[in-house]
């Protein structure tokens, strides 16, 4: 605690959480456990280890687990915290019938800042973790040189990994932060032929230096080779400015440049079974033109809807009805996962968008149909901003 004139003031505090399952859909519940943690009023969760296949300790006729460790900042106190902890077990299925046994997701507080925690229901350090690879070795990752119990991490990660079961897992829990902190507000859709010959590369280089937090390719008429060539020199300018690059419709192309994620419409191969190829720790995006279709999208699997067209467009070739304003707050209400706008959205109609409650803009032309893609991101970008 730091004295200022007297006065105590708590910054937010380090802590270390342990994450575990062996119920179910492991990894999908750990997704979602720490999508919840970092929903968390006063907790934002910094980075997250990889995931560990891990042999069952204590009672060991259950399921291997899944465990991973994730270090949080928080100004909750360790009270608030357990009992938010287990709020987000309860409320993801866990039921308590034996200790050590099986079960749908387990979160402790591993070390809440430096505080020694020994209360009948809390104790902090956790009493057992330095007995426990499935702990160490994900704490280790984060932060090898910690010391614990006047022990180093990464020399007890070391010790215990070599007497219990470990693995590490292949799938990339990156992945999982990256989905957990996708920023949609400004959401660029590239379209070559408003290029009319100029580079893509260049405007979408400029258009993320002037803000724009999400790229997705679309490719109408290309090859498969070219669109696999291009989505692959695009996923080196995204990773440059760490945003995240979508793939549109192309379930193939997306795996294969290993992409943040993939967007599909209506048309395109059904939402269940892009997610289950692509996994839970991939961003999928649907697109929706009505209530309905926005909660078929978010029952499914959908990370995120693209609703639209919020204004009448050429991009499309057959046009559609546009949704307004209104019909885009009617979908955002229908739903709790992020929806964007797209379809006709500009620098002046963009506050009116923004008032409907959406997450963000998706736009083609009013980036990449400017001679300064960099300067529209911008615009849009304060405009998206600005506070009315
Ligand atoms: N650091 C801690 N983090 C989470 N729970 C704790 C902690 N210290 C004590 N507890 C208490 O442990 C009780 C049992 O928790 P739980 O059923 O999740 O145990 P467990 O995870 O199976 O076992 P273990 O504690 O060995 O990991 C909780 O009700 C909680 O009050
Ligand atoms: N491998 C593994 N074994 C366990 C785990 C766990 O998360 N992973 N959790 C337990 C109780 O907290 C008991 N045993
Ligand atoms: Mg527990």
């Amino acid at each position: 605690m730091n004295t200022l004139l007297g006065v105590d003031t708590m910054g937010p505090v380090r802590c270390y959480i342990g994450l575990g399952a062996n119920i179910g859909d492991s990894r999908a519940t750990i997704a979602e456990a720490l999508k919840r943690l970092n929903e968390l009023p006063n907790l934002t969760v910094d980075t997250v280890a990889p995931l560990y296949r891990s042999a069952p300790i204590g009672y060991t006729e259950q399921n291997y687990f899944i465990n991973t460790v994730a270090e949080v900042s928080t100004t909750l106190t360790p009270r608030q915290l357990l009992t938010a902890l287990q709020q987000i077990e309860n409320d993801l299925g866990r039921v308590r019938v034996m200790r050590w046994g099986p079960r749908t997701v387990d979160l402790d507080i591993l070390l809440y800042g430096e505080q020694t925690i020994l209360e009948p229901e809390l104790q902090v350090p956790h009493p057992r973790m330095t007995q426990r690879a499935f702990v160490m070795v994900p704490l280790a990752d984060l932060n090898p040189g910690l010391v614990i119990d006047g022990q180093k991490a990464q020399l007890l990660a070391r010790r215990l990994a070599e007497e219990q079961e470990i693995y590490a897992e292949q799938r990339r829990y990156k992945d999982v932060v990256k989905k957990m902190n996708c920023n949609y507000s400004l959401y660029l859709v590239t379209d070559r032929a408003i290029l009319e010959g100029r580079d893509l590369y260049h405007a979408v280089e400029a258009a993320l230096q002037g803000g724009v937090t999400l790229v997705q390719l679309r490719e109408k008429h290309t090859s498969s080779r070219d669109f696999y060539q291009i989505a692959l020199g695009l996923k080196d300018l995204t990773c440059k400015y760490q945003v995240p690059l979508l793939i549109n419709d192309r379930l193939d192309i997306a795996l294969a440049v290993d992409a943040d994620g993939i967007h599909i419409g209506q048309e395109d191969l059904p939402l269940q079974v892009v997610r289950e190829m692509l996994g839970p720790q991939k961003i999928v995006g649907y697109s929706v033109a009505n209530i309905e279709e926005a909660v078929y999208g978010e029952r499914n699997g959908a990370d995120y809807l693209g609703a639209g067209p919020v204004y009448a467009t050429q991009t499309k070739s057959t046009p559609i009805e546009p949704l307004g304003v209104e019909g885009l707050r009617s979908i955002k209400e229908a739903v709790s996962i992020p929806v964007v706008g797209i379809g006709g959205i500009n620098v002046r109609n963009v506050s009116q968008v923004r008032r409907s409650g959406v997450d963000g803009i998706s736009v083609v032309s009013a980036i990449l149909g400017s001679f300064n893609p960099a300067n529209a991101s911008r615009e849009l970008y304060t405009a998206w901003h600005k506070k009315d």
